[in-house]
Protein backbone atom coordinates (compact mmCIF):
# COMPACT_ATOMS: atom_id res chain seq x y z
CA UNK A 1 0.00 0.00 0.00
CA UNK A 2 3.06 2.12 0.63
CA UNK A 3 2.80 3.56 -3.36
CA UNK A 4 -1.06 4.49 -2.85
CA UNK A 5 -0.57 7.88 -2.56
CA UNK A 6 2.64 8.93 -3.87
CA UNK A 7 0.96 9.23 -7.05
CA UNK A 8 -1.80 12.05 -5.77
CA UNK A 9 -1.59 14.78 -8.38
CA UNK A 10 -4.52 16.53 -6.28
CA UNK A 11 -5.48 16.14 -2.92
CA UNK A 12 -8.30 17.39 -0.75
CA UNK A 13 -6.81 17.75 2.81
CA UNK A 14 -9.65 18.62 5.56
CA UNK A 15 -8.78 19.95 8.99
CA UNK A 16 -11.62 19.61 11.75
CA UNK A 17 -12.87 21.91 14.08
CA UNK A 18 -11.11 20.84 17.68
CA UNK A 19 -7.68 20.76 15.75
CA UNK A 20 -8.61 24.20 14.30
CA UNK A 21 -9.33 25.93 17.39
CA UNK A 22 -7.50 23.97 20.09
CA UNK A 23 -10.96 22.56 21.23
CA UNK A 24 -12.26 25.68 21.13
CA UNK A 25 -9.90 27.49 22.68
CA UNK A 26 -9.16 29.70 19.90
CA UNK A 27 -7.13 29.78 16.86
CA UNK A 28 -4.33 27.61 17.21
CA UNK A 29 -2.40 29.84 14.97
CA UNK A 30 0.80 27.37 15.14
CA UNK A 31 -1.15 24.22 13.77
CA UNK A 32 -2.65 26.74 10.39
CA UNK A 33 1.15 27.81 10.28
CA UNK A 34 2.45 23.97 10.41
CA UNK A 35 -0.51 23.04 7.76
CA UNK A 36 0.11 25.60 5.55
CA UNK A 37 3.76 25.26 5.48
CA UNK A 38 3.17 21.57 4.53
CA UNK A 39 0.61 22.62 1.73
CA UNK A 40 3.23 24.83 0.94
CA UNK A 41 5.88 21.93 0.20
CA UNK A 42 3.41 19.74 -1.37
CA UNK A 43 2.90 22.71 -4.04
CA UNK A 44 6.54 22.89 -4.63
CA UNK A 45 6.50 19.38 -5.41
CA UNK A 46 3.63 19.83 -8.10
CA UNK A 47 0.76 18.42 -6.25
CA UNK A 48 -2.55 20.60 -5.96
CA UNK A 49 -4.30 21.18 -3.06
CA UNK A 50 -7.51 21.98 -1.80
CA UNK A 51 -8.03 22.54 1.74
CA UNK A 52 -11.43 22.51 3.61
CA UNK A 53 -11.82 23.77 7.18
CA UNK A 54 -14.37 23.57 9.74
CA UNK A 55 -13.90 26.11 12.99
CA UNK A 56 -16.01 28.77 11.90
CA UNK A 57 -18.84 28.23 14.86
CA UNK A 58 -15.92 27.42 17.23
CA UNK A 59 -14.08 30.50 16.99
CA UNK A 60 -16.89 32.44 16.41
CA UNK A 61 -18.16 30.81 19.88
CA UNK A 62 -14.79 32.19 21.07
CA UNK A 63 -14.91 35.57 20.31
CA UNK A 64 -18.62 36.29 21.27
CA UNK A 65 -17.90 34.83 24.62
CA UNK A 66 -20.56 31.86 24.54
CA UNK A 67 -19.18 29.13 26.48
CA UNK A 68 -22.15 26.54 25.40
CA UNK A 69 -22.29 25.62 21.93
CA UNK A 70 -26.21 26.75 21.28
CA UNK A 71 -28.86 24.84 19.79
CA UNK A 72 -30.41 27.35 17.84
CA UNK A 73 -29.64 27.28 14.02
CA UNK A 74 -29.97 31.23 13.31
CA UNK A 75 -27.34 31.46 16.67
CA UNK A 76 -25.25 28.69 15.03
CA UNK A 77 -25.05 30.78 11.68
CA UNK A 78 -24.25 34.39 13.41
CA UNK A 79 -21.09 32.18 15.15
CA UNK A 80 -20.16 31.07 12.37
CA UNK A 81 -20.52 34.20 10.21
CA UNK A 82 -18.22 36.00 12.98
CA UNK A 83 -15.63 32.96 13.33
CA UNK A 84 -15.11 32.63 9.55
CA UNK A 85 -13.68 35.95 9.31
CA UNK A 86 -10.71 34.69 11.95
CA UNK A 87 -10.13 31.67 10.12
CA UNK A 88 -9.91 33.02 6.19
CA UNK A 89 -7.95 35.84 8.44
CA UNK A 90 -5.77 33.55 9.71
CA UNK A 91 -4.89 31.16 6.73
CA UNK A 92 -4.17 34.49 4.60
CA UNK A 93 -1.83 35.27 6.94
CA UNK A 94 -0.30 32.00 7.03
CA UNK A 95 -0.11 31.32 3.62
CA UNK A 96 1.14 34.69 2.92
CA UNK A 97 4.66 33.41 4.39
CA UNK A 98 5.07 30.82 1.51
CA UNK A 99 3.81 33.85 -1.26
CA UNK A 100 0.81 32.02 -1.64
CA UNK A 101 -2.47 33.31 -2.08
CA UNK A 102 -5.37 31.83 -0.33
CA UNK A 103 -8.94 31.86 -1.99
CA UNK A 104 -12.07 31.52 0.18
CA UNK A 105 -14.72 29.17 -0.79
CA UNK A 106 -18.29 28.92 0.59
CA UNK A 107 -20.50 26.04 -0.60
CA UNK A 108 -23.74 24.38 0.24
CA UNK A 109 -25.60 21.04 -0.61
CA UNK A 110 -27.52 22.62 -3.00
CA UNK A 111 -24.50 24.06 -5.00
CA UNK A 112 -23.29 20.68 -5.77
CA UNK A 113 -26.50 19.55 -6.55
CA UNK A 114 -27.35 22.10 -8.89
CA UNK A 115 -26.15 21.19 -12.14
CA UNK A 116 -24.99 24.61 -13.33
CA UNK A 117 -23.63 25.58 -9.96
CA UNK A 118 -21.93 22.75 -9.69
CA UNK A 119 -20.04 23.43 -12.87
CA UNK A 120 -19.43 26.84 -12.02
CA UNK A 121 -18.03 25.53 -8.86
CA UNK A 122 -15.35 23.16 -10.90
CA UNK A 123 -14.27 25.51 -12.35
CA UNK A 124 -13.74 28.31 -10.11
CA UNK A 125 -11.60 25.70 -7.98
CA UNK A 126 -10.04 24.58 -11.07
CA UNK A 127 -8.87 27.97 -12.24
CA UNK A 128 -8.10 28.61 -9.11
CA UNK A 129 -5.74 25.67 -8.62
CA UNK A 130 -4.17 26.40 -12.29
CA UNK A 131 -2.82 29.62 -10.75
CA UNK A 132 -1.44 28.21 -7.97
CA UNK A 133 -3.99 29.70 -5.54
CA UNK A 134 -5.32 27.63 -2.26
CA UNK A 135 -8.95 27.49 -2.08
CA UNK A 136 -10.23 27.58 1.57
CA UNK A 137 -13.44 25.70 1.25
CA UNK A 138 -16.22 25.56 4.46
CA UNK A 139 -19.65 24.90 4.27
CA UNK A 140 -21.97 28.87 3.72
CA UNK A 141 -23.19 28.81 7.43
CA UNK A 142 -24.97 31.41 6.51
CA UNK A 143 -27.73 30.45 4.08
CA UNK A 144 -28.15 26.82 4.90
CA UNK A 145 -30.91 25.58 6.83
CA UNK A 146 -30.87 21.69 7.98
CA UNK A 147 -32.20 20.40 4.75
CA UNK A 148 -29.64 21.83 2.64
CA UNK A 149 -26.54 21.36 5.15
CA UNK A 150 -23.59 19.34 4.71
CA UNK A 151 -23.98 19.16 8.03
CA UNK A 152 -20.60 18.23 8.60
CA UNK A 153 -17.40 19.55 6.77
CA UNK A 154 -16.32 15.46 6.08
CA UNK A 155 -18.94 14.88 3.69
CA UNK A 156 -18.36 18.26 2.29
CA UNK A 157 -14.57 16.97 1.87
CA UNK A 158 -15.58 14.36 -0.22
CA UNK A 159 -18.02 16.00 -2.33
CA UNK A 160 -15.14 18.38 -2.88
CA UNK A 161 -13.08 15.01 -3.97
CA UNK A 162 -15.75 13.82 -6.37
CA UNK A 163 -15.73 17.78 -7.91
CA UNK A 164 -11.99 18.35 -8.77
CA UNK A 165 -11.35 14.16 -9.35
CA UNK A 166 -8.99 14.59 -6.80
CA UNK A 167 -6.70 11.19 -6.18
CA UNK A 168 -6.97 11.57 -2.44
CA UNK A 169 -8.86 13.09 0.67
CA UNK A 170 -6.98 13.05 3.79
CA UNK A 171 -8.86 13.55 6.91
CA UNK A 172 -7.20 15.36 9.71
CA UNK A 173 -8.63 14.98 12.63
CA UNK A 174 -7.57 14.79 16.78
CA UNK A 175 -7.48 11.40 16.79
CA UNK A 176 -4.52 8.92 15.18
CA UNK A 177 -7.20 7.59 12.77
CA UNK A 178 -10.15 5.00 12.70
CA UNK A 179 -9.82 2.70 16.04
CA UNK A 180 -11.84 -0.50 16.43
CA UNK A 181 -13.76 1.74 18.78
CA UNK A 182 -13.94 5.09 20.31
CA UNK A 183 -10.33 5.69 22.01
CA UNK A 184 -12.06 7.97 24.10
CA UNK A 185 -14.39 5.73 25.56
CA UNK A 186 -12.50 2.47 25.01
CA UNK A 187 -9.15 2.13 26.05
CA UNK A 188 -8.03 -0.97 24.04
CA UNK A 189 -9.21 0.11 21.14
CA UNK A 190 -6.98 -0.47 18.31
CA UNK A 191 -6.10 1.35 14.95
CA UNK A 192 -6.91 0.23 11.71
CA UNK A 193 -3.91 1.19 9.41
CA UNK A 194 -5.31 -0.18 6.01
CA UNK A 195 -8.99 -0.89 5.03
CA UNK A 196 -10.89 -1.09 1.72
CA UNK A 197 -12.89 2.73 1.60
CA UNK A 198 -16.86 0.93 1.84
CA UNK A 199 -16.38 -1.69 4.22
CA UNK A 200 -19.64 -1.67 5.83
CA UNK A 201 -17.56 -3.41 9.47
CA UNK A 202 -15.90 0.08 9.47
CA UNK A 203 -19.22 1.74 10.02
CA UNK A 204 -19.98 -0.39 13.22
CA UNK A 205 -16.64 0.42 14.40
CA UNK A 206 -17.12 4.09 14.29
CA UNK A 207 -18.57 6.71 16.72
CA UNK A 208 -19.95 10.42 16.64
CA UNK A 209 -17.96 12.80 17.81
CA UNK A 210 -16.32 12.56 21.07
CA UNK A 211 -16.05 16.21 21.99
CA UNK A 212 -18.79 19.17 21.92
CA UNK A 213 -16.62 20.73 19.35
CA UNK A 214 -16.77 18.54 16.42
CA UNK A 215 -19.92 17.60 14.72
CA UNK A 216 -19.38 14.09 12.80
CA UNK A 217 -17.39 11.80 14.80
CA UNK A 218 -15.59 9.19 12.81
CA UNK A 219 -18.70 7.65 11.48
CA UNK A 220 -19.06 11.02 9.04
CA UNK A 221 -15.40 10.03 8.14
CA UNK A 222 -15.55 6.18 7.16
CA UNK A 223 -18.64 7.29 4.86
CA UNK A 224 -17.06 10.66 3.59
CA UNK A 225 -13.77 7.94 2.72
CA UNK A 226 -16.93 5.61 0.70
CA UNK A 227 -18.08 8.82 -1.06
CA UNK A 228 -14.79 9.64 -2.11
CA UNK A 229 -13.55 6.26 -3.63
CA UNK A 230 -16.75 6.83 -5.79
CA UNK A 231 -14.40 9.18 -8.00
CA UNK A 232 -11.14 7.18 -7.26
CA UNK A 233 -9.76 9.01 -4.60
CA UNK A 234 -8.57 7.28 -1.36
CA UNK A 235 -8.98 8.65 1.76
CA UNK A 236 -6.44 9.00 4.85
CA UNK A 237 -7.63 9.63 8.29
CA UNK A 238 -4.75 10.84 10.37
CA UNK A 239 -3.87 13.44 12.92
CA UNK A 240 -3.53 16.94 12.53
CA UNK A 241 -0.80 17.35 15.13
CA UNK A 242 1.63 14.36 13.93
CA UNK A 243 4.86 16.24 12.75
CA UNK A 244 4.99 17.09 8.59
CA UNK A 245 2.31 14.70 7.95
CA UNK A 246 1.04 15.74 4.38
CA UNK A 247 4.76 15.77 2.91
CA UNK A 248 5.16 12.13 4.76
CA UNK A 249 1.92 10.65 3.36
CA UNK A 250 2.56 11.87 -0.43
CA UNK A 251 6.01 10.00 0.27
CA UNK A 252 4.28 6.80 1.00
CA UNK A 253 4.53 6.55 4.56
CA UNK A 254 2.40 4.96 6.27
CA UNK A 255 0.13 7.03 8.59
CA UNK A 256 -3.41 7.38 10.46
CA UNK A 257 -5.96 5.00 8.81
CA UNK A 258 -5.81 4.46 4.51
CA UNK A 259 -9.25 3.89 3.51
CA UNK A 260 -8.69 2.62 -0.05
CA UNK A 261 -10.66 3.19 -3.24
CA UNK A 262 -10.50 -0.20 -4.99
CA UNK A 263 -11.05 0.58 -8.57
CA UNK A 264 -8.49 2.24 -10.36
CA UNK A 265 -9.20 5.69 -10.45
CA UNK A 266 -10.12 6.44 -14.02
CA UNK A 267 -12.36 3.16 -13.61
CA UNK A 268 -13.95 4.69 -10.56
CA UNK A 269 -14.11 7.72 -12.49
CA UNK A 270 -16.28 6.69 -15.29
CA UNK A 271 -18.60 4.24 -13.22
CA UNK A 272 -19.40 7.87 -11.29
CA UNK A 273 -20.10 9.60 -14.30
CA UNK A 274 -22.18 7.06 -15.54
CA UNK A 275 -24.02 6.87 -12.04
CA UNK A 276 -24.42 9.72 -10.50
CA UNK A 277 -25.22 12.72 -13.20
CA UNK A 278 -27.67 13.81 -15.36
CA UNK A 279 -27.50 14.08 -18.77
CA UNK A 280 -28.02 17.80 -20.02
CA UNK A 281 -27.34 16.94 -23.52
CA UNK A 282 -26.70 14.74 -26.87
CA UNK A 283 -24.05 15.01 -29.30
CA UNK A 284 -25.02 12.28 -33.05
CA UNK A 285 -22.12 11.12 -34.05
CA UNK A 286 -20.83 9.83 -38.02
CA UNK A 287 -20.49 6.01 -38.07
CA UNK A 288 -16.75 6.74 -38.45
CA UNK A 289 -16.71 8.57 -34.96
CA UNK A 290 -18.69 5.14 -33.73
CA UNK A 291 -16.32 3.20 -34.76
CA UNK A 292 -13.24 4.58 -33.07
CA UNK A 293 -14.71 5.41 -29.62
CA UNK A 294 -16.11 1.58 -29.54
CA UNK A 295 -13.30 -0.35 -31.10
CA UNK A 296 -10.12 2.12 -30.73
CA UNK A 297 -11.44 3.19 -27.38
CA UNK A 298 -9.87 7.13 -28.87
CA UNK A 299 -11.53 10.81 -27.83
CA UNK A 300 -14.42 12.28 -29.40
CA UNK A 301 -12.96 14.68 -31.94
CA UNK A 302 -15.32 17.32 -33.43
CA UNK A 303 -14.88 16.04 -36.93
CA UNK A 304 -16.96 13.16 -36.08
CA UNK A 305 -20.08 15.25 -34.82
CA UNK A 306 -23.16 15.61 -37.28
CA UNK A 307 -25.89 16.73 -34.55
CA UNK A 308 -25.74 18.30 -31.57
CA UNK A 309 -28.91 19.21 -28.99
CA UNK A 310 -29.31 20.46 -25.91
CA UNK A 311 -27.90 23.61 -23.67
CA UNK A 312 -25.23 23.21 -21.83
CA UNK A 313 -22.21 24.17 -20.74
CA UNK A 314 -18.44 23.12 -21.03
CA UNK A 315 -17.87 20.56 -18.46
CA UNK A 316 -21.76 19.03 -18.73
CA UNK A 317 -22.69 15.62 -19.22
CA UNK A 318 -23.79 14.53 -22.37
CA UNK A 319 -25.16 11.22 -24.00
CA UNK A 320 -23.43 10.73 -26.95
CA UNK A 321 -25.22 8.72 -29.94
CA UNK A 322 -25.11 6.98 -32.82
CA UNK A 323 -26.40 7.23 -36.21
CA UNK A 324 -29.26 5.55 -35.71
CA UNK A 325 -30.08 7.84 -32.45
CA UNK A 326 -29.17 5.05 -29.64
CA UNK A 327 -27.59 6.25 -26.80
CA UNK A 328 -23.58 4.51 -27.02
CA UNK A 329 -21.82 6.57 -24.18
CA UNK A 330 -21.53 9.56 -21.93
CA UNK A 331 -18.97 11.46 -21.66
CA UNK A 332 -17.91 15.33 -19.82
CA UNK A 333 -18.15 17.45 -22.65
CA UNK A 334 -15.02 20.47 -23.16
CA UNK A 335 -17.59 22.62 -24.84
CA UNK A 336 -20.51 24.48 -24.22
CA UNK A 337 -23.55 23.31 -26.66
CA UNK A 338 -23.12 26.89 -28.55
CA UNK A 339 -19.81 26.26 -29.26
CA UNK A 340 -20.09 22.04 -30.23
CA UNK A 341 -22.30 23.12 -32.46
CA UNK A 342 -20.34 25.59 -34.37
CA UNK A 343 -17.46 23.28 -34.36
CA UNK A 344 -19.28 19.89 -35.15
CA UNK A 345 -17.66 18.04 -38.15
CA UNK A 346 -14.71 20.47 -38.10
CA UNK A 347 -11.29 19.15 -37.90
CA UNK A 348 -9.42 19.79 -34.44
CA UNK A 349 -6.80 22.08 -36.26
CA UNK A 350 -10.01 24.31 -37.14
CA UNK A 351 -11.19 25.17 -34.27
CA UNK A 352 -8.96 28.33 -32.98
CA UNK A 353 -9.81 29.84 -35.98
CA UNK A 354 -13.82 29.46 -35.89
CA UNK A 355 -13.88 29.85 -31.90
CA UNK A 356 -10.86 32.64 -31.36
CA UNK A 357 -9.64 30.05 -28.68
CA UNK A 358 -8.71 26.25 -27.71
CA UNK A 359 -9.98 24.79 -25.04
CA UNK A 360 -9.12 21.08 -25.90
CA UNK A 361 -8.76 19.41 -29.42
CA UNK A 362 -11.05 16.90 -28.05
CA UNK A 363 -14.61 17.26 -27.74
CA UNK A 364 -14.75 14.51 -25.36
CA UNK A 365 -11.48 12.89 -23.88
CA UNK A 366 -11.46 9.41 -23.52
CA UNK A 367 -10.67 9.31 -19.84
CA UNK A 368 -14.32 11.40 -19.46
CA UNK A 369 -15.80 8.94 -21.97
CA UNK A 370 -17.65 5.72 -20.58
CA UNK A 371 -19.47 3.56 -23.09
CA UNK A 372 -22.90 2.18 -22.23
N1 LIG B 1 -13.80 4.34 15.96
C1 LIG B 1 -13.33 5.57 16.27
N2 LIG B 1 -12.01 5.87 16.07
C2 LIG B 1 -11.52 7.09 16.38
N3 LIG B 1 -12.28 8.11 16.84
C3 LIG B 1 -13.61 7.89 17.04
C4 LIG B 1 -14.19 6.60 16.76
N4 LIG B 1 -15.51 6.69 17.00
C5 LIG B 1 -15.76 7.94 17.43
N5 LIG B 1 -14.63 8.68 17.48
C6 LIG B 1 -14.58 10.08 17.91
O1 LIG B 1 -14.51 10.94 16.77
C7 LIG B 1 -13.82 12.12 17.15
C8 LIG B 1 -13.38 12.88 15.91
O2 LIG B 1 -14.51 13.45 15.28
P1 LIG B 1 -14.88 15.00 15.44
O3 LIG B 1 -14.89 15.36 16.89
O4 LIG B 1 -16.09 15.26 14.62
O5 LIG B 1 -13.56 15.62 14.81
P2 LIG B 1 -13.30 16.73 13.70
O6 LIG B 1 -13.57 18.02 14.36
O7 LIG B 1 -11.84 16.49 13.41
O8 LIG B 1 -14.19 16.43 12.55
C9 LIG B 1 -12.70 11.60 18.01
O9 LIG B 1 -12.20 12.57 18.88
C10 LIG B 1 -13.33 10.41 18.73
O10 LIG B 1 -13.74 10.70 20.04
N1 LIG C 1 -19.10 24.86 8.90
C1 LIG C 1 -18.89 24.41 10.24
C2 LIG C 1 -18.39 22.98 10.15
C3 LIG C 1 -18.67 22.17 11.36
C4 LIG C 1 -18.05 20.77 11.21
O1 LIG C 1 -18.32 20.00 10.31
O2 LIG C 1 -17.11 20.49 12.08
P1 LIG C 1 -16.13 19.20 12.06
O3 LIG C 1 -16.93 17.99 12.46
O4 LIG C 1 -15.13 19.60 13.05
O5 LIG C 1 -15.52 19.08 10.71
C5 LIG C 1 -17.82 25.29 10.93
O6 LIG C 1 -16.92 25.79 10.25
O7 LIG C 1 -17.91 25.46 12.13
Amino acid sequence: MKTVLTQSRRIVVKVGSSLVTNQGTGLDMDALGNWAQQIATLRTQGCEVVLVSSGAIAEGMQRLGWKQRPSAVHELQAAAAVGQMGLVQAYESCFRRHRLNAAQVLLTHADLADRERYLNARSTLRTLLNLGVIPIINENDTVVTDEIKFGDNDTLGALVANLIEADALVILTDQDGLYTADPRKDPGATLISVARAGDATLEAMAGGAGSHIGRGGMITKVLAAKRAARSGAHTVIASGHERDVLPRLLQGESIGSLLTATSLSLDARKQWLADHLQVSGKVMLDAGAVRVLRNEGKSLLPIGVTQVSGEFQRGAVVAVLDTEGQDIARGLINYSSAEARRIAGKASGEIEIILGYVDEPELIHRDNLVLL
